[in-house]
This record gives C-alpha cells, structure tokens and sequence, in this order.
C-alpha cells in the first residue's frame, strides 16, 4: 500500500531537518527518510565532532604560545580521552533527533530512498508518495582518480580513530585538510600535506592562506604544492603517497593516509532518472526558487543542491527555510548568498565573508582595501597570538562593506559582525560609531573600518 504525505524529504542533515521541521510546524503531513544514523554530517561526522578536537588543537597552541610568558608548563593532548568527549556530543544526536522529529509530528522512515517515479519513493518494502519530495542528501567524499585510493581513510574515520598514528599524509590541501592537520600536529604527529594547485585553500584570500601555510610550517606541518597525488601503495610497514610535481615523482612515506581531496554531491543511489529529476556532477539542478528545473515536485536543498550556496552546514539550513516557505505558501523565495561567512577552524583561524578583493575589482567595484597586520595589537599580543591580520573590502560609492578577510585566534567569533554588515547592509560610517565593550578583539573593528 502507498502511504501519501504532503511533503517528503530525503536526508535529516542540517538541510532536511530545518524544511521538514518547518513543514510540519505549518501543519502538513511530513515524513523524513535516511539510511544512516539521524542528524546528517554536520553533528555526527563533520562540523561538531571536528571542533570538539579542533578546540583541543587551540588550547595547545595557546599554552605553547605563552611558554615564558607567564604559563610554565605546554598541556599534551590525551587523544583517547579527547574522543571519549567528543563522543558525548556525537552518540545522543541520533536518538534525540528521531524523539525531536516525532514530537515535531513528523513521520520517520530508516532506508535507502530510491524514486520509483515522478512522485514516488520506495523505502526498503515501502511506498511512499509525496505532494512534494525534498532532496537533502548531502555531499560524499569525492572519487579520487588514483591508483591505490582505497588505502585513503576518509573524514568521518579519522574522527573516529581510538590511536592517532605517527605519520599522518593528507591528500588536497582544503578545509579538511588544514583543520584535520593542525590537530593531528597538535597532537604529536608528523603531518604532511600534499596539494595539487599552487594556492591551498583556494577561495580565501591568497595573503590570508600564506599567513596561515607559513604558521602551519612553523608548528611542524610540511606543505608540498603543486603535486598531484596519483597513486597510493601500501607495504607492510607503512603506505607510500606518490605524486607529480610538474615533471618530477615525488612520494612521501606514513601510517595514514587521509581523503581531504572535495567532496561531490550524494546523488548516486537516488534513482533520479526515474523521476525525470535533471542533475550534474555539482548536484541537482534547480531553479533560483531550488525547484528542480526537470520535476515540478521536487525541491533540492543543501550540498546536494547546485546553487551558488557553498556546502556549508547555514547555507543548508538557510534554503531549508526557502523551500519550506516556497512549498507551505506557495512562495517564490530565493537564496541571498551574499555574505555568508567560512571558517576554516585551524589555528590561528582563517576567515571570510562576502568577495574577495580579487573578485571585487573584476566586478568593477572602486574600493577602498584596508590591509593590516594587527599582531602587535593588544588584543593579540596579550596572548602572544599571530600571525594576525584583517583585510577589509570596502565599496567607496556606497561606504558598504564588499567583503572582509581574516587570520586570527578570534576570526570565526570576529567574522559574523563583518557578515552581519555585509547581510545587512551596514555602511561603515555607522559601524565606526557603535560602542563594544572593551578589552575585546571586536572592539577592533572600528580601527579595521
Ligand atoms: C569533516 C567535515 C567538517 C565540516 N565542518 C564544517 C563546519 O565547521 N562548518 C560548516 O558550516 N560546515 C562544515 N562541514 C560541511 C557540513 O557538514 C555540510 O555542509 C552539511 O552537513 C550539509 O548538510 P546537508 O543536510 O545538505 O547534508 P548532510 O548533513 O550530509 O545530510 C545528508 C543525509 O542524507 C542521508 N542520505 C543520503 N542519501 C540517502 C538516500 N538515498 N536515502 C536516504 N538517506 C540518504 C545521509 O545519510 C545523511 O544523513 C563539514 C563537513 C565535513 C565532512
Ligand atoms: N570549516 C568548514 O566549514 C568545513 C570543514 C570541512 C569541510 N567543509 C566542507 O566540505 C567540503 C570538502 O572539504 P575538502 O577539504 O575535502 O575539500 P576542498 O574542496 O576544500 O579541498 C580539496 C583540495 O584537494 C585538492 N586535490 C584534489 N585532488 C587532489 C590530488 N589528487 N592531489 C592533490 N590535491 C588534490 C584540490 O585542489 C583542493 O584544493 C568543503 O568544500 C567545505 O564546503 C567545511
């Protein structure tokens, strides 16, 4: 028998969650579907799980930072028991999701979703038929074309590795790979990253990334540029990273070898083809209203998605709210990504809102670029805390922050005010004038203006 809703959605990550929630709080009939544990990437194996340890990996750095400075004695890393506690965050979520789903009044179904058709899903022995179907699945790692790429661990097993090994090689040189490998060097390994492109971290500003990779070498992480990994082998006493550095093979010898290469969306199972649904290798294909452009009843949210939204847990729920209005009322909202702020949860933390300076002046902006070291301000010096610097993105027509770059102990607390500018169209002579309370690094900001 086919059980009817008035919405279904696939996946209960960060995007899934935030329409169905909304969805049934509006009163329709609501059913989710997910073939893992409740709760998505973000809190189970991606996002929280990873600042538990990255939070750890700060607090190293800041006693060792103030060696002589007053702190006598660098803390150690215990990383058992840092996963026992990282473990009291991830293994109530599924259990507490499911209960808040039920009490929200939303059906639960556990099972891989397939489409059967235009309207209808099939879920282990069960049909289910949606007025509209809502595709949340998220994002996987990315196949990487190299010989040996079943010897790589991926994210989610490294979060959940009881020993971390000695010798730890990251392959790509992105968000996974910095945060991961400021932990694990943190933790007393030896840590290699190994990039294809000559800039890592390529859609932050280039001065902020070499701020950040001189920092990273300084703590003992080796970055190689410009090398293509190709092949992985293992023998048995550790596994071999090959790769091409323009015309010359280079390897690199560890006890692991980490999936830190992007990450492409979830699309593989879903049998889209039956249900018409028009997809590319970014995603499904959706119009600005994140309807598919091929299938009437089928919306798409999240890193499954193909917007200009990046994969980020807020941008997920962001147009988990969009749809759930478009779908509830009949609406034709669209996604505003402009300036929706990144962290890369390293230390000394790197971040960003809006365009970079690059993108700003091929946009024919005329701009005002307020570029500084502020290492040697008081809110940094006092915790011996560099490097740090600001680069601030100003449009001199409108006085309207463009975009904001930063590298810093405080930058992922520090950037949501730039965003908050940004989104709400601050202009900067108003942001001058607001009273912070002080000593903190945001009462910075009128000097970064
Ligand atoms: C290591 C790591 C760290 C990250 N850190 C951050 C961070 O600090 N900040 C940030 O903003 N973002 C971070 N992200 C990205 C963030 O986790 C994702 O953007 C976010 O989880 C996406 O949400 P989603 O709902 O689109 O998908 P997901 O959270 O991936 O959820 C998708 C769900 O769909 C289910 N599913 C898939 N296919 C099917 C199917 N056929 N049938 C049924 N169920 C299915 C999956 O099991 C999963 O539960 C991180 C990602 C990783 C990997
Ligand atoms: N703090 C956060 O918000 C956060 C943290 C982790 C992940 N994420 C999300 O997850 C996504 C995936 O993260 P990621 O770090 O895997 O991807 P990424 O896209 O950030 O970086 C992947 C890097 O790997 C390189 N690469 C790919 N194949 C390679 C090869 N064979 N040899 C050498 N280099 C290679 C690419 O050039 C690129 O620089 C991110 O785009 C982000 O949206 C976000």
């Amino acid at each position: 028998m086919t059980e009817k809703f008035d919405v279904i959605v696939i996946g209960t990550g960060p995007a899934g969650s935030s329409v169905a929630t909304s969805c049934a709080q509006e009163g329709l009939r609501t059913a989710v579907i997910d073939e893992r544990a409740y709760g998505g990437t973000c809190p189970l194996r991606g996002c929280n799980p990873k600042k538990v340890l990255a939070s750890a990996a700060t607090m190293i750095d800041e006693t060792e930072r103030m060696q002589g400075k007053g702190i006598a004695k660098p803390a150690k890393i215990n990383w058992q028991d840092l996963m026992e506690f990282k473990r009291s965050f991830t293994e109530p979520v599924p259990e507490a999701k499911e209960k808040s789903f039920e009490k929200a009044g939303i059906e639960t179904f556990h099972g891989q979703a397939q489409f059967l058709d235009e309207k209808t899903l099939k879920v282990k022995e069960k049909v289910l038929e949606g007025g509209k179907i809502v595709i949340a699945t998220g994002a996987r790692p990315a196949p990487l074309p190299v010989d040996g790429a079943d010897h790589l661990t991926y994210s989610e097993d490294f979060l959940e590795l009881d020993q971390l090994p000695k010798r730890v090689i990251f392959v790509g040189g992105g968000y996974i790979s910095f945060e991961f490998a400021h932990i694990a060097v943190r933790a007393g390994s030896d840590v290699h990253i190994v990039q294809r492109g000559e800039q890592p971290l390529k859609s932050f500003d280039s001065d902020m990334v070499d701020l950040l990779q001189k920092k990273s070498k300084e703590i003992g992480i080796s970055i190689h540029l410009n090398s293509s990994v190709n092949a992985i082998e293992k023998n048995d006493k550790e596994y071999i990273v090959k790769a091409s550095k323009g015309d010359e093979e280079v390897s690199f010898r560890g006890d692991l070898v980490v999936h830190g290469g992007g990450r492409v969306p979830q699309i593989n199972d879903l049998k889209l083809d039956q249900a018409g649904v028009n997809h590319s290798k970014t995603g499904i294909t959706v119009n600005t209203y994140l309807q598919s452009v091929s299938n009437e009843h089928v919306y798409a949210v999240g890193d499954v998605a193909d917007t200009n939204g990046s994969p980020l847990t807020p941008v997920g729920e962001m147009e988990g709210q969009i749809v759930s209005q478009n779908i509830v009322s009949d609406a034709k909202q669209e996604a505003n990504y402009n300036g929706i702020p990144s962290v890369v949860f390293s230390e000394p933390k790197l971040a960003k809102a809006g365009l970079t300076e690059k993108e700003a002046r091929e946009a024919n902006y005329d701009v005002k670029v307020n570029h500084q070291d502020i290492s040697d301000w008081f809110t940094y010096r006092h915790t011996n805390d560099a490097p740090a610097a600001v680069k601030i993105i100003i449009d001199k027509k409108t006085d309207l922050i463009l975009g904001a770059h930063l590298i810093g102990g405080k930058s992922d607390e520090l950037i949501n005010y730039f965003a908050m500018a940004i989104q709400m169209r601050i202009p900067v002579n108003q942001l001058k004038n607001v009273v912070y309370a002080f000593p903190t690094a945001v009462s910075d900001i009128p000097s970064m203006l």
